[in-house]
């Protein structure tokens, strides 16, 4: 039967099978020396005799080193419109990383019910027209794309202290009120917790108990790389003139074209270049 590794404490595995049940595993002997296995795993458990056991783990769609957990579908960035002030530059670094650990960003603009600067206004209608899926979120309110938005995915979030993540969650699902309470300690406060790995069911999805991409870290990035990884970036490749193009300098730059034509936003590309030159300009070890 094949089943969802949704939390590892010690040796203990807790399961989700196809059927629905929620068990507890162990990992079989051939298999404890190979894969480690993390929450998100999907695989291949048996039970003998009340003793359920994990035979195989299965192939993996996608691997986040921290917090670590397998096939995770979508990373929520997670964007106030103020109080943290909405930053484009950070939304498309941590889209840059998430794109790379292939997995879909998606933005969710929370605190719309409070108003925003024109700038902000400005950006957000822009992430509306660009290749990201943007979601606005308001207290009160539950609109249908936000109520679905974990249905059937694995998803973790990200974004800074005070943006609302744990509101969030609270919001697509007030059943889960303490669980949040749980994440909330193990996002900032909680240095000295031991962080386990866990998966939450939380509004027909299942969410990471710990935030990703916090670290903001490009260091496993080269420049071709970051440019494979703009999103805005996907419709121009391959038509630039040379094919090692990064969208610099570059005489016959379609990206660069696609700019100067208003289709893809200059803030978008100037963020892109601020990432290019950070990477251009670190010291290598
Ligand atoms: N008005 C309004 N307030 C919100 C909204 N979302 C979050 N807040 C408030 O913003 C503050 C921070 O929200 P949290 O959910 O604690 O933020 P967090 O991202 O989990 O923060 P950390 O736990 O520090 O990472 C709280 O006071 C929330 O009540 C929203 O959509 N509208
Ligand atoms: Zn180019």
């Amino acid at each position: 039967m094949q089943a969802r590794i949704i939390k590892i404490v010690s040796r203990e595995y807790t399961l989700y099978t196809e059927e629905g049940m929620r068990v507890k595993a162990v990992l079989a002997g051939k298999i404890r020396l190979q894969t480690k296995p993390v929450a998100g795993d999907l695989v291949e458990c048996e039970e003998i005799s009340g003793q359920w056991t994990v035979q195989k783990i299965l192939p993996r769609k996608s691997y986040l080193i921290r917090p670590a957990c397998a096939n995770v579908d979508q990373a929520l960035i997670v964007m106030s419109t103020h109080d943290p002030e909405f930053s484009s530059a950070l939304v498309d670094r941590l889209s840059f990383l998430i794109v790379q650990a292939g997995i879909t960003p998606v933005l969710i603009v929370t605190k719309c019910d409070l108003g925003m600067s024109d700038d902000t206004k400005r950006a957000i209608e822009e992430y509306e027209q660009g290749p990201i899926q943007v979601i606005r979120s308001q207290k009160n309110y539950l609109e249908p794309a936000l109520a679905d938005v974990l249905k059937g995915k694995i998803s973790v979030l990200t974004g800074q202290s005070g943006a609302g993540k744990s509101s969030l969650l609270n919001h697509l699902d007030p059943s889960f009120h303490l669980a949040t309470q749980e994440i909330s300690k193990a996002l900032g406060r909680g240095k000295h917790t031991t962080r386990h790995n866990e998966l939450h069911a939380v509004a027909g999805g299942l969410v990471a108990d710990t935030p990703g991409f916090s670290s903001l870290d490009f260091s496993r990035m080269d420049k071709h790389e970051l440019a494979q990884c703009v999103l805005d970036f996907r419709p121009y490749l391959g038509q630039c003139r040379f094919n090692d193009c990064i969208h610099e300098n570059e005489p016959g730059c379609a990206v660069k074209e696609a700019v100067q034509a208003g289709k893809i936003p200059a803030r978008r590309y100037q963020n892109y270049l601020d990432v290019l030159k950070l990477i251009q300009t670190r010291r290598e070890y």
